[in-house]
């Protein structure tokens, strides 16, 4: 039993191709803050019209990419709804209150279906003692869900009703491409049914840096202004942009990514320490839960000791990522490992 490495802790270690490096290499650049390098401008323009908004910025992260948003949509003092499990909520550092200054009311089930009721309950009338709400988050796909998949139509009963209350709407789109894939489906079909749309280069597309932030010019005049107070100004940024032009050309290569994750959690879930709710496996992310007592940061040591490389993701979760580096051997593999586990536990 030959160990190797397998690597599904997360689609974020997706590695640059060789036609990234070579694009990377030979990018025309410029100054970015002065708005003038060549590559940076083209993915904006590229970004903005795939997801049908008017204007994108490029960002380091997905985390700034979000918390330019929240920037860009509220006042200090103001009130933002999201999931508590939502990434923005649950993984972002606490930043909306750090940089916007604002707060987050964490609501159970916003992302889980149903998320109209859970919205429609959470809104509470103009009161001295209440904070103006002003923004709802939400995420497609859902990470902490299992990559579940918010369908267009809920988008968009959420969207009008947060527009009739007089909300804006922040979708992160970190795996935005992988929801489209699933559905078949063109994005601007979710994007549709929200004012500002944060996707990933740096995820399963493969780029090694950075997310693209879209929506109104004027919104991201306001979220350029803060991306320089934040320090995220660029330079000759387009040797990253570069690496994101070729990126985008990955999102048709995700459902392999989707068909890998089918196979993973159907093999896992025969073998009786996992136990895995194969219908939330929709996109890249496999969720299980540990059975027979065992903690989840055991379950990844014993798997890490086989070269399986997993996230801790609860008390007794686990998710495997399956990415553009994982090809059909590795699934192969990783079952090989997990099913050596089963019989050797107790
Ligand atoms: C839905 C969503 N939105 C935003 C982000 C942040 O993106 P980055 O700041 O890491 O580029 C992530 C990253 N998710 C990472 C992962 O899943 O391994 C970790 C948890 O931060 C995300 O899953």
């Amino acid at each position: 039993f030959d160990i190797k490495a397998v690597d599904l802790r997360s689609d974020t270690l997706t590695l640059p191709s060789g036609e990234m490096r070579e694009a990377m290499a030979s990018a025309l650049v410029g100054d970015d803050v002065y708005g003038e390098d060549p590559t940076v401008i083209r993915l904006q323009e590229e970004a903005a019209a795939l997801v049908g908004k008017e204007d994108a910025i490029f960002v380091p992260s997905g985390t700034m990419g979000n918390q330019l948003a929240i920037l860009a949509h509220t006042e200090r003092g103001d009130e933002v709804l999201a999931d508590s499990q939502a990434h923005i909520y649950y993984y972002e550092v606490g930043a909306p209150a750090m940089w916007a200054g604002v707060s987050i009311r964490p609501l159970d089930g916003l992302l889980a279906g149903g998320g109209l009721d859970v919205l429609r309950n959470a809104l509470r009338p103009a009161d001295i003692h209440f904070p103006a709400t002003r923004l709802v988050c939400l995420e497609n796909t859902f990470n902490r869900g299992s990559g579940t998949v918010m369908f267009p139509d809920e988008m968009k009963d959420i969207y009008h009703f947060a527009g009739s209350k007089g909300l804006k709407v922040h979708l992160d789109g970190a795996r935005l491409f992988n929801a489209a894939v699933f559905l078949g489906k063109d994005v601007r079909e979710f994007t549709a049914n929200c004012d500002s749309v944060m996707f990933c280069l740096s995820k399963g597309l493969g780029a090694p840096v950075g997310s693209m932030l879209a929506g109104d010019s004027g919104f991201i005049a306001r979220a350029r202004k803060y991306r320089k107070a934040l320090g995220g100004g660029m330079r000759q940024a387009g040797v990253l942009a570069a690496a994101g032009l070729v990126a985008l050309k990955n999102i048709n290569r995700l459902e392999e990514d989707h068909r890998h994750a089918r196979v993973l959690a159907k093999g896992l879930s025969a073998l009786p320490v996992f136990e895995i709710e194969l219908d939330r496996v929709q996109t890249n992310i496999v969720v299980a839960r540990v059975a027979g007592g065992i903690p989840a940061s055991g379950l990844v040591r014993m798997l890490g000791e086989k070269g399986v490389k997993c996230s801790a993701f609860g008390p007794d979760l686990v998710r495997f990522v399956t990415h553009l580096n994982v090809g059909p051997e590795d699934v192969e593999y990783t079952l090989k490992a997990a099913g050596e586990l089963s019989v050797n536990t107790p």
